[in-house]
């Protein structure tokens, strides 16, 4: 491909990434297009652009330098700037456009409104009526009011059926008594609920007439409008600091008779009549639908974090020199290094599929929403499954692959000035937030029992689980011949991925036909399940990525992506790092399939990934700008290190 026309080349950048970049075979602007869907890319240029241009958003200084109020201010003040602007530059109705906004201006520390968009209004518009949406919907779309889900107890997360608070409804003054009746049904974790929001959905036990009726959702006004102090009967506050997401108050709450209307209970698919009358929702878990649609947007920001981790290590990798290949020549960039390319081309590859993944969790989730409207209710399991598969497995290897791209940049990869850290501390809490990963493996490994007994009994599953059906088929990698195509590795990750899910289903006949009770018979194999679950995921992401692979219409861009697809069959399949082929076949277009991401400087937050390239003097620049830095002695020092010394020096004199 002739060099101008590759977007990402600039006059005055290191000349070892301009070299690199002269090297694409595709035109990086198209790749992006397939990245993140050619809509999404441009708006994503439009929005980086409109952000240049009002410098109040840019950050005031790097945020690893910021102490936690800092941090939590610097968001506020961003958010705050941003309200005034928002919507000249996304169409808030966009989540993705939205979300790109989010992590270009205020980054992915959290901020005062992260649950607000993520849960608060998904709960509303999928929990509430007409007129409870007429009510709160449109003020909190306005953000005249700032709201949370909160759902997790300092006692019980994962299991919901255990939660503690309860909800009391007394008929006489058509109330709900809302209680936290011990120590550990606190409300704990909910983002932004210590000290942002006024109003939080709370999750509780609906008691009706002495009878336990699950958990059902409640708004609850937790803070006064005007004053913004804390409403009567209620104890509210900050869980303190985390392994990342500083910048985002989680918090406690402690409800004590709290009363609050009847019609705060969201009643769109369950009701309680003033009479204390309850009619149960068409599907048990409706309530659950906020999560659901989490779990459908984290695969995109997952595989985005990996993302930007990629892309600062591929680009680190190419300026960094350090060693020979021959003796007789220069030190060689690193990414030369064959080790160097195993350790992150796979993880390239990953990037993109789990990108195409989770375009299609989207996808899914808003035709299971639309037929949900239409009063059909079957495609919710469908969907719980595949999400509850994706998130587990998307988060746990997002995780790997950052880990693996700090560890690519050596020594600058554990200073904060690469974001490594923070990038891979906000990845892994994917692993648990929205259902601990194991937990939420689990789900799929219920859905798949149920296909492979429905198989067992001569029906023909469809969808997903089809392949489940071509039980007797045997494909193995032995049975690959060189060039039959990517159809024969899909094949023979089908025949694995049934294997283990036929294994498992017989493992758990065995031990409920031997008497165990089908609870413990599930712990038993709870393991097996859980590697059922993972292949099929894997197995559904690679196929998805195939497919996806088929539609590019740019011949270029194709066969980039083809490359790509191959050495994830082969990593996935072999579960070890590819063949040598498939690394030389990526190694000159490195740089540029993490261009493709179009990742902006200020949204990277990285030096070591800057665009340009100039990384050395700019980590010098960094490290001047150390807080640390401003006193040549440090205040604390003189306190308690100077007379310590002097102190020891006194006594020896003695
Ligand atoms: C101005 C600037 C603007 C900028 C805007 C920026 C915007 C965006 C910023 C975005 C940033 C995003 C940051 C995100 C932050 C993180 C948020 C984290 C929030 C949370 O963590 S909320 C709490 C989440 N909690 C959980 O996930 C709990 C996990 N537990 C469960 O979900 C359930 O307990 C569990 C494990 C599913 C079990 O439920 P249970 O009721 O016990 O059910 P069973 O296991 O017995 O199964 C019975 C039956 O039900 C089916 N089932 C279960 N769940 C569902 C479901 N959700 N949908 C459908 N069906 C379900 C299950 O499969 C069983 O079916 P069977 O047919 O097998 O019987
Ligand atoms: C950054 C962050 C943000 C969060 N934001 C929110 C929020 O906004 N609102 C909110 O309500 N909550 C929030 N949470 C809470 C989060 O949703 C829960 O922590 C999560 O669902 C996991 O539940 P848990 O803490 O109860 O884990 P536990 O269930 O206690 O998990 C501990 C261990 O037990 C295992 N385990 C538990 N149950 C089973 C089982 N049935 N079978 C096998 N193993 C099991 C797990 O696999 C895990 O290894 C947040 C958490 C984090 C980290």
């Amino acid at each position: 491909m002739s060099a101008h026309l590759n977007a990402a080349l600039r006059e005055g950048d290191n000349p070892e990434l301009t070299e690199e970049r002269r090297k694409a075979t595709f035109d990086t602007r198209k790749l992006a297009d397939e990245f993140f869907g050619s809509h999404l890319a441009r708006r994503r240029r439009e929005i980086a652009k409109a952000i240049d241009a009002i410098p109040e958003l840019h950050d005031t200084k790097p945020l690893p330098f910021m102490t936690r109020e800092e941090k939590v201010e610097e968001a506020a003040r961003k958010v705050f700037t941003l309200s005034k602007h928002i919507t000249d530059i996304v169409d808030l109705s966009n989540n993705r456009e939205t979300q790109s906004l989010n992590e270009m201006v205020i980054g992915i520390e959290g901020m005062p409104i992260s649950l607000h968009f993520a849960m608060f209004i998904p709960a509303l518009q999928g929990q509430a009526d007409d007129e409870q949406k007429r009510e709160w919907l449109d003020r909190a779309i306005r953000m005249e009011i700032i709201g949370t889900y909160a759902q997790t107890e300092l006692g019980h997360g994962t299991n919901l059926r255990m939660l503690e608070t309860t909800a009391t409804y007394d008929k006489q003054n058509k109330e709900f008594i809302l209680n936290s009746p011990t120590l550990t049904s606190l409300k704990w974790w909910p983002g932004n609920m210590g000290k942002s929001c006024n109003y939080a959905i709370v999750v509780a036990n609906l008691i009706i007439d002495d009878k336990l009726l699950g958990p059902h959702s409640f708004m609850v006004q937790l803070r006064d409008e005007n004053s913004h102090e804390t409403m009567p009967n209620i104890q509210i506050g900050d869980i303190g600091p985390k392994m990342a997401y500083n910048s985002s108050d989680n918090g406690f709450l402690k409800l004590s008779n709290l009363r609050i209307p009847r019609r705060n209970m969201l009643m769109k698919h369950a009701k309680v009549q003033e009479d204390g009358t309850y009619k149960k929702p068409p599907h048990e878990k409706l309530a659950y639908s906020a999560m659901v649609h989490v779990r459908s947007h984290m695969i995109t920001q997952h595989a985005m974090l990996l993302a930007y981790a990629l892309s600062i290590s591929t680009r680190y990798s190419c300026i960094r020199r350090q060693g020979y290949i021959d003796p007789k020549k220069d030190e060689v960039k690193v990414i030369e290094y064959q080790t160097q390319q195993h350790r992150l081309f796979p993880h390239i590859a990953r990037a993109y599929a789990f990108a195409f993944a989770g375009t299609e969790s989207i996808r899914k989730f808003e035709i299971m929403k639309r037929s949900l409207e239409a009063g059909n209710i079957e495609l919710i399991a469908d969907l719980h499954a595949l999400t509850s598969g994706l998130k587990a497995v998307v988060t746990y290897l997002a995780g790997q692959g950052i880990e693996q791209a700090r560890q690519a940049c050596g020594g600058h990869g554990y200073s904060m000035a690469s974001y490594m850290g923070e990038i891979y501390g906000v990845g892994i809490a994917g692993c648990t937030y929205e259902g601990e990963n194991l937990v939420m493996m689990q789900q799929l490994g219920r859905y798949l029992i149920k296909a492979v007994k429905s198989v067992k009994e001569g029906k023909k599953p469809t969808g997903y689980v089809a392949y489940l059906a071509h039980a007797g088929q045997r494909h193995s990698l032995i049975d690959c011949r060189p060039n039959e195509g990517y159809a024969e590795h899909i094949r023979a990750f089908e025949h694995i991925a049934r294997r283990q899910t036929f294994r498992a289903a017989e493992r758990l006949q065995k031990y409920e036909n031997s008497g165990l009770s089908t609870e413990q018979a599930w712990n038993n194999c709870t393991v097996e399940l859980n590697r059922a679950s993972r292949l099929h995921t894997r197995l559904f992401i690679a196929c998805n990525f195939y497919e996806r692979v088929l539609d590019v219409e740019d011949m270029a861009v194709r066969e980039v992506l083809e490359d790509l697809l191959h050495l994830h069959l082969n990593y996935e399949l072999i579960d070890i790092a590819s063949y040598a082929l498939e690394a030389k076949k990526i190694r000159p277009n490195a740089v540029s399939l993490v261009d493709s991401w179009e990742i902006t400087d200020r949204e990277h937050r990285s030096v070591l990934g800057r665009r340009d390239g100039h990384v050395y003097e700019n980590l010098f620049k960094w490290a001047k700008s150390s807080d640390l830095n401003q006193n040549d002695v440090l205040p604390s020092h003189k306190k308690h290190l100077l007379p310590m010394m002097l102190n020891a020096r006194k006594q020896s004199k003695l």
